[in-house]
């Protein structure tokens, strides 16, 4: 049996300087394939944790592990090649290179990644057809494809992110808060995008919202609160608990 996309074993993580952990999660696991919804008041470690899973943060104690392999066991270049090799990552702030046009940034993943290039060309052809049939389903007009992305309005630079982060099918999509910008008719057609990717293609999806009405559509759903034990050993969170 092939390892879970993630795997979470007795993880503890601190932010420098901070004086308590952040994080305390016995465990977690992602199969491929599999959809997870995670939710929890503002503050409560869910970007954080998302940080760990795509192996931009290491843990203090415990291991994250990446198709089997822990994060820690690669070192600076190797870590970073192998994110782009396996993660696409739509941030909060959305991330995209404002001097390069909607279509380079979408294409960033195949020019970092050789893993991501074949596998998009595997699928499309082209990696330029694997890109422009992402643009067509998260319906940007043509006419923006050549725009610089810093032209485009939010919730277009949200789309984008989506589309960069799902060119070549990575095995770990991780999605921060991605529908906020977006009306209800796109956000609609949005989570069709992603989830109709991710399924269609056996990639396991973390998807981190506020928005709760978005649960139904997802495999699990995980409150963060329930699961991280800091926040009960450590300083209170913001707001209420969801
Ligand atoms: N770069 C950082 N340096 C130090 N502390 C940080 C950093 N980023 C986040 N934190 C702290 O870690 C805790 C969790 O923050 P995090 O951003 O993970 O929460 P969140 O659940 O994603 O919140 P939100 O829903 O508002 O985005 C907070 O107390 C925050 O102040």
């Amino acid at each position: 049996m092939s390892a879970p996309v993630i795997e979470l074993r007795g993880l503890r993580y601190a932010w420098p300087g901070a004086g308590h952990d952040c994080l305390a999660i016995d465990a977690l696991s992602l199969d491929a394939g599999s959809t997870l919804f995670l939710h929890g008041p503002s503050g409560c470690g869910k970007s954080t944790l998302l940080g760990l899973l795509a192996g931009v943060l290491l843990a203090r104690e415990g291991t994250v592990s990446l198709l089997g392999t822990p994060w820690s066991a690669w070192l600076g270049a190797r870590r970073d090649g192998v994110r782009a090799d396996h993660v696409g990552y739509i941030f909060q702030q959305f991330n995209l290179l404002p001097y390069l046009s909607v279509l380079d940034n979408v294409l960033l993943p195949c020019r970092l990644s050789s893993l991501r290039r074949e596998r998009a060309v595997q699928r499309s052809g082209s990696v330029h057809e694997a890109a422009h049939r992402l643009l067509r389903d998260i319906g940007l007009p043509r006419g923006h494809w050549q725009r610089a992305a810093s032209q485009l309005s939010v919730g277009q630079q949200q789309r984008v992110a989506a589309a960069r982060a799902l060119i070549g099918q990575p095995d770990l999509v991780i999605a921060d808060e991605p529908t906020s910008a977006l009306d209800a008719a796109l956000r609609i057609d949005f989570m069709d995008l992603l989830l109709g990717e991710c399924r269609a293609a056996g990639r396991a999806l973390v998807f981190v919202s506020h928005d709760e009405r978005l649960a139904g559509l997802f495999d699990r759903r995980l409150s963060l609160p329930h699961v991280n034990r800091a926040l009960v050993e450590g300083p209170a969170t913001e707001g209420a608990v969801s």
